[in-house]
């Protein structure tokens, strides 16, 4: 009998040996299907060349099958009540260190300098992320200067199906437009909810992220083109044109900026944001604010 954390009878052995109840607050599904850790392994193709950094790494189900793939495993932890179980199940993996921190406050580059003995290695994010804060940790890994070649990420299915959207459809938004902007992203399988306790109430999805070389579209100003893609989604059902207007103003000189633009780009302002492209995003952004200002 394997005695992996994942096992379903050591499991259950660990949660009672340590009297451990789970937050429903801090995304708490533990992984149990020994099958999907090793299909999460094999799309991140580990080995003793790549480091990993692991966000929330519960009992340690995955940070174990990690840790025998990659050459250093880093985890972030938020609760404090799963450091002595970590401590135990983590004891054979010298090659595993977990911080005790909520990995949205972390300083990566400053913790990965101080955990990585060899930190010229190509480094990926490999977790079953709590799903409460799915967003703001994918937007705080692709926002850090550390250079993250790879993420190989479970998520909420919805979440997943968001990121990969393309224009024209339901789900594509500004979170679809941020993430492919830097990273290739695809769905490499569904987890069923059977593969979890406590079992959530959502698919599950296993996102395969890879950073492209160069931004899919070319930007002259990346925090006018995150705003401006923002403002074009912020309310769906409203028109391009009144997007933009209540973002940049309704005065006649901007409007006549606007409609030069947009006219400019061949975009029609009747249109709605979700029908943009990136590159159509991208053209708008840099006729407004041109290379040179
Ligand atoms: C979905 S569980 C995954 C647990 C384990 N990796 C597994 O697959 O069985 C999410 C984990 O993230 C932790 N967590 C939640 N919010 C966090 C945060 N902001 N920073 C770091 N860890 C967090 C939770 O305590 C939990 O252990």
């Amino acid at each position: 009998m394997t005695r992996e954390v994942a096992n379903p009878t050591r499991t259950k052995e660990l949660l009672k040996k340590y009297g451990f109840s789970f937050k429903k607050s801090l995304g708490q599904n533990f992984l149990t299907d020994l099958n999907i850790l090793r299909n999460i392994v094999d799309v991140a193709q580990l080995n003793e060349q790549t480091n990993v950094i692991e966000v929330g790494p519960g009992m340690g189900s995955l940070t174990e099958f990690l840790a025998r793939s990659a050459n250093q495993v880093l985890a972030f932890e938020i609760d404090q009540r799963l450091m002595e179980v970590l401590a135990e199940t983590m004891g054979p993996y010298p090659n595993v260190t977990v911080v005790n921190e909520d990995v949205l406050k972390a300083d990566l580059e400053k913790v990965t300098s101080e955990v990585f003995e060899n930190p010229e290695l190509p480094i990926k994010v490999v977790a079953n992320l709590p799903y409460y804060v799915t967003t703001p940790i994918m937007m705080h890994f692709l926002e850090a200067s550390l250079e993250i070649d790879e993420m190989v990420v479970m998520m909420q299915k919805e979440v997943a199906d968001r990121i990969t959207a393309g224009p024209g459809t339901k789900a594509y938004g500004s979170l679809s437009v941020a993430v492919q902007y830097f990273m290739e992203a695809e769905t490499a399988f569904i987890v069923p909810k059977t593969a979890f306790v406590p079992q959530p109430n959502v698919d599950s999805a296993i996102l395969h992220l890879t950073k492209r070389e160069t931004p899919a579209v070319e930007v002259y100003n990346e925090d006018k083109f995150f705003a401006l893609v923002r403002a074009s989604f912020q309310q769906r059902r409203k028109t391009l044109w009144n997007n933009l207007t209540s973002y940049f103003g309704k005065d006649e000189a901007t409007k006549e900026r606007l409609e030069a633009a947009l006219a400019a780009c061949a975009i029609d302002p009747k249109r709605r944001g979700e029908t943009l492209s990136l590159q159509e995003f991208a053209d708008l952004t840099n006729y407004l604010y041109p290379a040179n200002n």
